[in-house]
């Protein structure tokens, strides 16, 4: 009896091979996700901005028959002029764009240094945004051009948001729902508690208190905000908040005294997550008699409109005006080497077994 095997018949291909599409493979692709920015402080950049941004109902969840109307006719006529002069303030001229798309850039071209040392040219590293350009959609597409047949999606928010990584992700997979052949797909967990970024926060404070004038009494963390009903709803954003503070306290070796929670940027009527910062830091210089006080944004992980102009001229006016005396904000963790060395090995410990 012949015990070889018969040789499976083989299929012709449909197309002769000039015909065949050129197929890419085998590169990973790393994708750092950003919240987006808009493309000009002017009118209409930032009403398209705004728009896409406020439409998102992940971001703003009521019915839209009752809130379209609303945010066409009313909040998109006005807010593009206040937030478009906020970010006239703080926009980088030389470069055309606003801080956040600069340092963006900045932390991609980090990454990718320190992921091309570890594994070479397998790696591609590259950025998106959520709203605005780049789009998401358009950077999944020119991955799997350059021959990715793996993705790794990193949303760079340290604490997850229903507003935030959720709809990142979100957006990322309805880019995956486009495409014929569908890389293999890894989105990263937020890192909130990664002794990494709480080391890289923890070393941003001690430079900033060996550098200040006067001590600060207190250290106050300031949190993008969201409506109280998204934690009454199960979002964890506030725990994970918390849970930094906490962590950053510890590693500090600080008493609860010397350190608080505060939630920022409130918008509309709802309830959100207090104490609101503004208020907080008024009470703080009145009430305790912290004249002293630094702030830290734990919960970007790049400067924007929400820190440079909110944190560093609304709130520090707030403060001054409660009659504090020295303000120190502390710059976010942006493209300096602790975070974008904790970045890069979290982004390694997802690529295990792909590289
Ligand atoms: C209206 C609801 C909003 C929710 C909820 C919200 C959550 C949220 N946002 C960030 C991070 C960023 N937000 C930024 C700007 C920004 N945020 C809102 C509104 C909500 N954010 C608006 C309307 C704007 C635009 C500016 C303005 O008009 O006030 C930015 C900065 C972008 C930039 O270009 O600099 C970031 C980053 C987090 C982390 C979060 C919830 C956890
Ligand atoms: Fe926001
Ligand atoms: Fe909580």
């Amino acid at each position: 009896m012949n015990m070889m095997k018969a040789t499976p018949p083989v299929t012709p291909l449909p197309h002769a091979p000039g015909d065949h599409p050129q197929v890419r493979m085998g590169k990973v692709g790393v994708l750092l996700a950003n919240l987006g920015t808009p493309d000009d402080y002017t009118y209409w950049p930032m009403r398209r901005y705004l728009n896409e941004f406020l439409s998102d109902r992940r971001v703003i969840d009521y019915s839209p028959f009752l809130w379209q109307p609303l945010l066409q006719g009313i909040i998109l006529t006005s807010r593009p002029f206040r937030s478009g002069a906020a970010y006239k303030s703080i926009w980088n001229h030389e470069a055309g764009e606003s801080p956040l798309a600069t340092i963006t850039k900045a932390q991609t071209a980090q990454m990718a240094k320190r992921l091309r040392a570890r594994f070479g040219d397998r790696v591609v590293v590259d950025y998106c945004m959520r709203y605005g350009n780049p789009s998401t959609i358009s950077k999944v597409e020119a991955m799997q051009a350059a021959g990715c047949d793996r993705i790794v999606f990193f949303p760079l928010y340290p604490q997850y948001a229903g507003a935030t990584s959720a709809t990142a992700n979100d957006q990322f997979f309805r880019a995956l729902m486009k495409l014929k052949w569908q890389p293999s797909a890894r989105t990263i967990a937020p890192y909130f508690d990664d002794p990494r970024y709480i080391e890289a926060l923890a070393q941003s404070v001690e430079e900033a208190y060996a550098k200040a004038e006067v001590e600060p009494d207190i250290l106050v963390c300031s949190y993008h905000g969201v409506p109280k009903r998204y934690l009454m709803e199960g979002d964890p954003y506030h725990c994970q908040c918390q849970k930094t503070t906490r962590l950053l306290r510890e590693r500090l070796g600080w008493d609860k005294s010397r350190i608080k929670t505060t939630f920022q940027s409130k918008f509309g009527p709802e309830e959100w997550l207090k104490p609101y910062t503004v208020e907080e830091v008024a009470r703080l210089a009145e009430e305790d008699g912290k004249k002293n006080i630094a702030v830290i944004a734990p919960a970007f992980s790049a400067d924007c409109i929400e820190t440079l102009e909110e944190i560093n001229e609304e709130i520090k006016e707030s403060f001054e005006e409660a009659g504090g005396e020295h303000f120190t904000y502390i710059p976010c963790l942006n493209d300096g080497d602790a975070h974008m060395d904790a970045l890069a090995d979290i982004v390694a410990d997802n690529l295990s077994g792909w590289t």
